[in-house]
């Protein structure tokens, strides 16, 4: 271990960004300014009033959350220097990846992070990587087994010639646009590694193909008559580094855990406990990297970065878990969907690094391992003590005699040795607590590790951290640590939003919201405001949908929300203030203003669709009438002769799904009202007429719903289809008629 006086091996630097705290307090006194005029207003006691005085109060404290999460930004400089000054010390540390579907996400992505992970820039006998398999396909694991001797001569090649991506895919295709001198030698292991490569992927394509038939025998035998819901425990140790050479290969193990119908999985989440189970049974790192299957490493050397912030023996010492920026490689040009989080992550996440730490983004995440043991970050080693009696670990962690011995040497942090780890060894023991029934009326998912209850798995498991105490660290080398994909298409967007807007309903609602972790836990006042971003996607919708439904409203009934005349720039000038404020923080960032508007109009799009779907469906989940379902994202693996698709790549598709539904009527709701102003349809009435305050907000919808007034006319994919138009239609009118009822019933 580091001595206490040695410099330290990380240094954390906050930023002081003095025009942009500027800027958002002026946006925020013109809120209340805004909420002051509604109180003092002489209509203030009428009904559409009284919403847009509520929206408006959401809307400020929205502004609050936000300020305050960017408030203290703060940055890590890693010194992989001072690290490697003490290279015998350098601690285990175990991969995770997980997949779950070998359609949505081809083996060949999951085989090239796995590659990418074999081929790290730390000690192989240190690394262990496990593969979780939801989908339990022997395609996966046919093609893990492929990729395991590709990697006898891949990993040797990356690190004799420090290439830096590591994701052969990535690697071969980014080669194609850059063209350097380099050597000979270089050019022809490199072709001979082409070659390889294509003979690799060209296996697992004749195998999606045509299966062939020794799936039912040998090594695949396991494979035959399981159904993905329905299957035992299946755990294939393929490559072991029995020697444990620091420069051969990682151990590499295969985990499908055991599914039944009658069980609840908790899908990601309860993948995440079985891989921390097995891989305490085999390895037993004291850290873990868990990273989805689509998010492969660009900064080889990640691991180090890490490990100086983990291993820092001051500062350190409280630091749970270090997050890496989510980003994306070829993603489309100006995140034309909004999928792409560059700003939400430059501002919000680095800002609540200056804090207690950001949250955990569910990927690109190194773990200690005793904190997600449920450890305190600054137990003593009394308190520790009663913790390690045989009968409170079997009660937390389950019954496996050999996993509660593993789990007691992680919460003493007890010395760790690389050598005689021999995976192969513990398979009986990781069949058992692989098993669906193990967690039975134990802790997991419920007080420690992956948090259940909730689809998105990782905001839960993060606050959990927070709320004994610890704190995080991001960690953004140069070059960035991982990429992944982001969705390529708006139906996949919206599935992903859905499902985040509905997981953090529940989580904000539950007991492990950040309320709960600021009252009752170890989560400061600012952080847990901070989390709020986050937690409220899904009720932020509600305020955003009546808003949207405001103006329509006011047009019909002939009333008004907004001051006329002069009052009128109140609103207006917030409007602009925030337009051009938001404008300079992509600009300064190096976003162009087509990124910045795309990234505007999404973010009413999706607030007003996918996200009131997600509220809508976890409240019926927090109600006990319906459950949630985790909805795999697509991963697409870039294909060369697809060239022809990107001009249309950033265009919207739509399909019967209901998200658009509700697009089609806010869109059509904005139409008909406009349509009503403008044939003087409104009712009559003497005083506090519509004006122009409600027509500039309508405006505003129309051009962000833009897209969805070209698919009303497009067709094919293009288009929105007939029957979502009719649902909406009839949502319009029903939405006109209520609002007439009010005034003239
Ligand atoms: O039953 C399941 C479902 C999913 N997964 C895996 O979970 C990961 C994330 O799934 P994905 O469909 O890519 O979801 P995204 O919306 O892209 O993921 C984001 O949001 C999730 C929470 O909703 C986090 O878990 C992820 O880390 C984060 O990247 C993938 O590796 C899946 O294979 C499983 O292992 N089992
Ligand atoms: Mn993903």
């Amino acid at each position: 271990m580091a001595n206490d006086g040695d410099l330290p091996l990380y240094e954390k630097k906050w930023l002081k960004p003095r025009f942009q705290r500027v800027m958002d307090t002026f946006i925020l006194l013109l809120l209340l300014f805004l909420l002051g005029y509604r109180v003092f207003s002489i209509n203030t006691f009428t009904f559409p009033w009284f919403l847009a005085f509520l929206c408006e109060s959401w809307f400020t404290f929205t502004w609050i959350v936000i300020l305050n999460a960017k408030w203290s930004p703060a940055i890590t400089v890693t010194h992989i220097d001072r690290l490697l000054k003490r290279v015998p010390e350098l601690p285990p540390v175990d991969l995770f990846v997980t997949t779950a579907d070998p359609v949505l996400e081809p083996p060949i992505i999951v085989v090239n992070t796995v590659l990418s992970l074999m081929a790290l820039d730390y000690p192989t006998n240190k690394l262990a990587c496990y593969v979780s398999d939801d989908g339990c396909s022997p395609l996966t694991f046919y093609a893990l087994v492929e990729a395991s001797k590709f990697a006898k001569h891949w990993v040797p090649f990356c690190k004799k010639y420090n290439i830096q991506v590591r994701a052969p895919f990535r690697y071969f295709s980014e080669l194609a646009t850059t063209k350097n001198e380099e050597s000979p030698q270089l050019m022809q292991e490199r072709s001979r590694m082409k070659d390889m490569y294509d003979h690799l992927s060209q296996k697992i394509q004749d195998v999606i193909r045509k299966p062939v038939p020794s799936f039912v025998d040998g090594e695949f035998g396991v494979f035959s008559n399981t159904d993905r819901r329905n299957h035992p425990s299946i755990i294939k140790v393929i490559l072991e580094n029995k020697e444990s050479f620091s420069d051969g290969l990682p151990h590499l193990v295969y985990i499908s855990r055991e599914k039944r119908p009658q069980y609840q999985h908790n899908y990601k989440a309860g993948a995440m406990n079985v891989l921390t189970r097995v891989s305490g049974l085999m390895t037993n790192a004291p850290f873990m990297l868990n990273v989805d299957c689509d998010m492969f490493v660009n900064n080889p050397k990640i691991v180090l970065h890490a490990m100086c912030i983990l291993m820092d023996s001051k500062r350190g010492k409280e630091v749970a878990f270090v997050q890496c920026f989510q980003q994306f490689y070829d993603g489309i040009k100006d995140d034309p969907f909004g999928n792409q989080w560059v700003v939400a992550f430059q501002y919000i996440v680095q800002g609540m690094a200056g804090l207690q730490g950001p949250f955990f983004a569910g990927t690109n995440t190194f773990h200690r391992r005793k904190a997600i043991y449920g450890l305190y970050s600054n137990e003593t080693e009394a308190e520790r003590k009663g913790k390690l009696a045989e009968k409170m670990l079997i009660k937390q962690f389950g019954s496996s005699k050999e996993f509660i011995i593993s789990a007691a040497h992680a919460l003493e942090g007890s010395a760790y040795s690389a050598d005689d780890i021999s995976p192969s060894k513990f398979i009986e023991a990781a069949t058992q607590v692989a098993n669906c029934g193990y967690e039975y009326g134990t802790s997991w998912g419920n007080k420690l590790g992956w948090l259940y209850g909730s689809v998105v798995e990782d905001i839960p498991t993060g606050l959990n951290y927070h709320r004994k105490g610890w704190r995080s660290e991001c960690c953004t080398p140069d070059p960035i640590a991982f990429t992944g994909c982001a969705p390529r298409g708006l139906l996949s967007t919206m599935i992903q939003q859905k499902r985040w807007a509905s997981g953090l309903t529940v989580v904000f609602f539950g007991k492990h919201s950040p309320i709960m972790g600021t009252f009752f836990g170890k989560i400061q006042f600012r952080h847990g405001l901070a989390y709020c971003w986050i937690t409220n996607f899904g009720l932020r919708s509600v305020f955003e949908v009546c808003y949207a439904a405001l103006p329509p409203y006011c047009i019909i009934t002939n009333t008004s929300i907004f001051p006329k005349g002069l009052g009128l720039c109140f609103p207006i000038a917030l409007f602009v203030m925030y337009k051009v404020h938001t404008l300079q923080e992509y600009l300064s960032i190096g976003l162009s203003i087509r990124h910045w508007w795309n990234n505007q109009r999404m973010s009413i799009i999706t607030t007003t669709t996918a996200w009131f779907i997600g509220f809508l469906s976890g409240v019926l989940k927090l109600m006990g009438i319906s459950d949630n379902v985790f909805e795999v994202t697509q991963k697409e693996y870039p294909n060369s002769d697809a060239d022809g698709e990107d001009e249309n790549a950033g265009r919207f598709t739509f399909d019967e799904s209901p998200v658009f539904v509700i697009g089609t009527t806010i869109l059509l709701v904005q139409i008909t009202s406009l349509t009503i102003w403008f044939l003087g349809l409104q009712v009559v009435q003497n005083e506090n007429v519509s004006g122009p305050g409600e027509l500039i907000c309508i405006t505003y919808l129309l051009v962000c719903y833009l897209p969805y007034l070209k698919g009303l006319f497009a067709r094919g994919k293009y288009g929105i289809p007939f029957s979502t138009i009719c649902k909406s239609a009839m949502l319009a009118l029903i939405f006109v008629h209520l609002c007439r009822s009010t005034v003239v019933g």
